[in-house]
This record gives C-alpha cells, structure tokens and sequence, in this order.
C-alpha cells in the first residue's frame, strides 16, 4: 500500500533597506517613531513548514550558527502565535535557508517570521485575512509587516505601518556583508547617547525621496538616500567608513548602511554597473562578501518547489 508522505510548503522572503530612515525621540515604551523608506530586495530567506510531531526549527546557510533554533527563533515563535489562532498545538517542522544576513540590518530575522505567518496560513489551510497576517506580524517585530508586504513602503509607528509607494523600474544594488552583525537596541541605544552629547545630522522629510522612486531614476534618488541610524553604526563599528568610501571609490552612486547595519548598501546606475561594482568592491578586502541585489520584489509568497532561487 503506498503511504502519502506531507508535502512541505515553501515560503520566500525578502530582505529589506531602509532608503531613507529618520529616528524620531525614544518613546515611553522603548521604541523610536520612525518615519522610513523601505525597499524590499532580492537576497531572500527561504522557510519550509511541514507536519511534524512537535514544533522544532533548522537552519542551513553559511550564517546558521549565529542563528537560533529554540523558541527564540522568531520563525518558532510566529508557529506559536499562529498555532494560538488557529486553536491546535503548533506541531511543525521548520527550516530556514538563511541567504540574508544575520544581524546584518536587512531584516532576516523578521524574513523568517513573515514567511512562517504565510507557510503555516498555507499548511493549516486558515484563509486569515491580510489585516489579521499584518496584526500578528506586528505583535513579532517592527520589520515584519514591511517582510510580509514587500515592494517599496512608508513605514510609520515603529515602522509597522505601511503604506505602499509608487516606483518606476527596477533599482540596482550592491552589498556589502560585514564580517559580524550589530545588535539592532544597542544601534538605537548609540544613537540616543550620540544624540545626548552633541547633535548628529537628521535626515530630512522624504518628499524627495518619494519623487525620485517614481521618477524610477537611480541617479535622482542616489543623493537623497540617508539614515539617522548610520551615524550610531559607524560610532559601533568605525571600520564601516571605509567600506562606505570603497563602494563609491569603486563606481557606486551612493552607498549608505542598511538599517541598523552593518550591512552597506551602495545604488548603482544598472545591472552592468552592479556586477563591476561588486566585483572591484570584493577585492577591496574592505567587507566579509559582496552580493548583486535589485528591488523592489513582492513580500513573503508561497513558491512552488520547482521555482526555488537560492541567491
Ligand atoms: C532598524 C530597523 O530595521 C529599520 O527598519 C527597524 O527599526 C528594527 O526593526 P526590528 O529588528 O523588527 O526591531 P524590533 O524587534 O521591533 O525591536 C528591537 C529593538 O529595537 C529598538 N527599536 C526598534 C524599532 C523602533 N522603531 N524603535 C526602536 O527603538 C528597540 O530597542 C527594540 O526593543
Ligand atoms: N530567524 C532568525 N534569523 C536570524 N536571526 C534570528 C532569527 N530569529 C532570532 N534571531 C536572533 O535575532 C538577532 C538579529 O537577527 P536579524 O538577522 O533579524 O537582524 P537584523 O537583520 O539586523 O534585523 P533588523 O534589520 O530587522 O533590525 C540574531 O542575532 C539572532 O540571535
């Protein structure tokens, strides 16, 4: 007699950069009010689920030490929080391919709990809607409704209020992976200290920001890219300076820390230019590894197994 063995769902998820992040003061309950420009790229986590007899979690990819397998692991506890909702025992089988960067600023951790939310939605067949998806992301992390929403969004609250922006095109970009990640609290908290004892730069409103995304011209948008979080990783991890220099030594049009970092992030006119970038940054010995991007792509979906990119 033949058994049936579960198929697994897969779920991808993208990575993110801020293209323009201003901090705003710390509130009563930890957090900042932000105020950003997320653009969701092409280095994506992918996140298997299948039916198991107890919840676990695996990591493959060159990062999976630094990750989690416990119920500190955000894709466990987004199985959990689902599991809750759906009234059964969250008995899955997680597995994570990490192609994003840990602790690296570009939202791995919060990938994965996107991605989970949509895989186990798919396995327990619970048709949740977008709105009750978007509440369970922002009960795991400020990040997480941008892993789920993908494209490019203004992010407001702690940065899980999204509204979608209009873009023209397809953005190119060049990364810059660091050898270690940064503690995305310890960021905030730098810049609180830097902020008591002098006055670092504030980017501005993002008008301009949302003009040149839709003109879809890399070199409009190539000046206007900050970050209020960058002066706190550069003060943490002083070596980023010269990585930022070796991008734009290298041709970038502009090149600014990822979020919390340190993960750089340099613009590039076109998919030519990225790959001479990359290649002329790498030998530079000024990061870990260079990877090839572009954005924006969609959030978190269900691929079919045939369909798998592993970047
Ligand atoms: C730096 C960004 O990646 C920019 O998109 C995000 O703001 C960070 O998002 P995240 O990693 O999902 O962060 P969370 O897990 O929500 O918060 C981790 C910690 O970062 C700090 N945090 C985060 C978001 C925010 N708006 N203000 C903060 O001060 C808080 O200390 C918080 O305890
Ligand atoms: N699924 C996960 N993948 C990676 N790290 C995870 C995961 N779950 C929990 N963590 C923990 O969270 C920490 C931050 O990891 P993550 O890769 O999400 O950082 P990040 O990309 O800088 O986040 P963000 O850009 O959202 O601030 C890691 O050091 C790790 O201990």
């Amino acid at each position: 007699m033949l058994s049936v063995v579960p198929a697994p769902v897969i779920v991808r998820a993208p990575s993110k950069v801020n293209l323009h992040l201003a901090v705003g003061d710390l509130r009563p309950d930890g957090y900042h009010d932000l105020h950003t420009v997320f653009q969701a790229l092409s280095l994506y986590d992918e996140v298997s689920v299948v039916g198991a007899d107890k919840l676990s979690v695996h990591v493959s990819g060159a990062d999976a030490g630094a990750v989690p397998t416990d119920s500190t692991n955000l894709a466990w506890r987004a199985a959990e929080l689902l599991a809750e909702r759906a009234g059964r025992a969250p008995e899955v089988a997680i597995t994570i391919a990490k192609g994003i960067p840990v602790a690296g600023g570009m939202a791995g951790g919060s990938a994965d709990a996107a991605a989970t939310l949509v895989a186990l939605d798919a396995l327990w067949g619970l048709g949740a809607s977008r709105d009750e998806l978007d509440g369970f992301a922002a009960q795991l992390g400020s990040d997480v409704p941008f892993c789920l929403h993908g494209g490019t969004a203004l992010g407001t609250g702690r940065g899980e209020r999204l509204v979608p922006v209009l873009t023209r095109g397809t953005f190119h970009w060049v990364l810059a992976l660091a050898k270690g990640g940064l503690s995305t609290p310890v960021v905030f908290r730098e810049l609180d200290r830097l902020r008591e004892s002098g006055d670092p730069h504030r980017v501005g409103d993002s008008d301009d920001v949302l003009s040149a995304l839709a003109s879809g011209d890399p070199h409009e948008l190539a000046p206007l890219l900050g970050n209020d979080l960058q002066a706190a990783a550069l003060s943490l991890d002083p070596k980023l300076r010269r990585t930022l220099r070796a991008g734009i030594d290298a041709g970038a049009l502009a090149g600014l820390v990822s979020g919390s970092g340190p993960t750089c992030a340099f613009l590039v006119a076109d998919h030519h230019a990225a790959v001479t970038v990359s290649a002329e940054l790498a030998g530079a010995g000024v990061c870990r590894t260079v990877r090839v991007a572009s954005g924006p792509v969609p959030g978190a979906r269900v691929v079919a197994d045939t369909d798998t990119a592993h970047h």
